[in-house]
């Protein structure tokens, strides 16, 4: 990015650093112009852009390779060091969705890897859903059913450990191999004699869109002459009021976090996080936040049928249920956050966080509306912004940022669009709007009196559980929240601003006047107990 700001001719450079928002398509014109016939440009995009080059593509030996590394660590017992290295492997290993069940093996073999040191770290509940992944891919497996059946039986749930066990002597192809399974059936009838009540531990996967209370009260949007538009009540209300709640229109996860946090609903990564599908960036806490960030769905191949009619039929109902996906259940709206970002390309890896967030916005215009509407998507977003007083430097950044941006996207997001200066100066006013307009995303992270990090996203107001607690505040993610957005700042705010997941909430602090702004403090929000 330096080569490219450091060839810019001076004059070209001044008048970008000069410009208002009514100069804004005469200098992109010129700085595209000038790129256009700039060798160095057209090699940086090639770069950051074109799959050939792509950094973070799956790669099949890399992932043998961890394999490898990971099975030396489990011979060693080095447990926590092989959960990496298969956790590695997966983020590493091609999943072809439209491929036979043959060809994924590998990426089974890995789940059930994982598994197995799962297994021993005890993270049973963990164990269990990396073998139904493991089994989705490929049903007939009979190591992760066996595994599966041992989960279940560590966690009491007997009945369900039979009919993995019973599936896995089916399906198991050696004598000697269902001779083992035949003894470990045994055993498990014992105890399943012995035991009253059978729990049914049902398969959870974190929900990521826990929703609270709604607010009741009347919001008005008013123009001030001061602070520009803000947000009114209509009547008054009392502390501790939830007043909005808000998905974000974008988001996106910050570096610091892309290893600990699940990239799409921002939660703790679990041991057994996912990787994206056809790339080695992200890692989510379940399938359904990497369906919710890619649109990737599994899919059921014709084959399983096959498989579950040589299985007795309650076993093949049993095997049916366990395997099955209600990934099309899930409702994916117009959000898929990663999808143009995806295929290994790694601009979103090294361009700035608030760009790879203005690529976020745009995406979504490019993939929902028609070509002809997208000269109108700022005034669409209807967020303000500070372009006439961003310093010459930062206007020259985000002319460079916006031309970059729109030709990684071109690259990536498969859809048909020409760059032009109207185009670019819409792109240079996100960026803007971006920098008004973005919310940190914060998680709190409660330290017990005996100092052991707990429990994050959990709102005090909510729980008495922490009234003796230290609330610590770790940031972890960036978002625009259109509505959220409209607030103003207060050095006396009357609301508060916490997050629950990717959900903005806002609540009041004190009482609120009917016809008062409604305004929080856009510094660091410090949580009273
Ligand atoms: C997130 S927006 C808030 C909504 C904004 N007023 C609008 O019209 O869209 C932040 C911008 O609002 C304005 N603003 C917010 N609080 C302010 C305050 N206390 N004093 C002056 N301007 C304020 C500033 O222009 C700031 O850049």
């Amino acid at each position: 990015m330096e080569t490219l700001k450091a060839a810019i001719p001076e004059n070209l450079k001044r008048a970008i650093g000069d410009s208002d928002v009514d100069d804004l398509r005469s200098t992109c014109s010129s700085l595209h112009r000038f790129f256009l016939h700039f060798h160095p440009f057209h090699q940086m995009i090639t770069e950051l852009a074109d799959p050939k080059y792509a950094l973070c593509a799956k790669n099949k030996d890399a992932a043998l390779k961890s394999r490898l590394l990971g099975n030396q660590c489990f011979s060693n017992a080095d447990y926590a060091k092989a959960l990496d290295c298969y956790t590695q492997a997966l983020r590493e290993a091609p999943l072809d969705t439209a491929s036979d069940m043959e060809s994924n093996l590998v990426v089974a073999t890995l789940y059930i890897n994982r598994a197995t040191v799962l297994h021993k770290m005890s993270l049973i509940v963990e164990c269990l859903r990396d073998c139904t992944r493991a089994l989705q891919i490929c049903p007939s497996y009979a190591k992760a059913w066996y595994r599966r059946g041992k989960a279940n039986a560590s966690l009491g749930n007997y009945k369900n450990a039979i009919c993995d066990l019973n599936v896995a002597k089916s399906v198991e192809p050696s004598m000697g191999g269902k001779r083992q399974i035949e003894g470990e059936l045994k055993i498990l009838l014992d105890q399943c004699k012995s035991t009253t009540a059978v729990e049914q531990i049902q398969h959870t996967e974190n929900n990521c869109n826990t929703v609270g209370e709604m607010p009741h009260i009347k919001l008005q949007r008013v123009s001030t002459p001061d602070k520009g538009r803000g947000i009114v009540s209509s009547c008054v209300i009392s502390p501790g009021f939830l007043v909005h709640a808000e998905e974000p229109y974008a988001m996106i996860i910050l570096k610091q976090c892309r290893e600990t946090h699940c990239h799409y609903c921002l939660n703790d990564l679990p041991a057994d996080r996912v990787p994206c599908i056809l790339c080695s960036i992200p890692l989510y806490c379940s399938h359904q936040c990497r369906i919710r960030a890619t649109g990737q769905m599994f899919k059921i191949y014709p084959e399983y049928n096959g498989f579950f009619k040589n299985l007795p039929s309650d076993l093949g109902e049993y095997a049916a249920e366990v395997i099955q996906c209600n990934d099309s259940e899930l409702e994916i709206g117009d959000i898929t956050e990663h999808k143009h970002e995806c295929q290994g390309v790694h601009w979103p890896m090294v361009l700035p966080s608030e760009i790879v967030l203005a690529g976020r916005i745009l995406a979504r215009f490019l993939l929902n509306i028609p070509p002809e509407d997208i000269i109108n998507f700022v005034e669409r977003l209807e967020l303000s912004h500070c372009y006439k007083q961003m310093s010459s430097e930062r206007k020259l950044d985000s002319h460079i940022y916006a031309i970059v941006l729109l030709y990684c996207l071109q690259h990536s997001c498969g859809i048909m669009f020409s760059i032009d200066e109207v185009f670019i100066s819409q792109v240079v006013i996100i960026i803007s709007q971006i920098k008004v307009n973005c919310m940190t995303v914060v998680r709190l992270k409660s330290i017990d009196a005996h100092g052991l990090s707990g429990r994050f996203g959990e709102f005090p107001f909510q729980s008495g559980a922490h009234s003796t607690s230290n609330v610590e505040q770790v940031r972890v993610g960036k978002a625009i929240y259109k509505a959220g957005s409209l607030f103003n700042h207060s050095c006396q705010p009357n609301i508060h601003a916490y997050f629950l997941s990717r959900t903005l909430y806002l609540r009041t602090t004190n009482v609120v006047a009917a016809e008062s702004q409604l305004e929080l403090s856009y510094g660091p929000q410090f949580v009273r107990l």
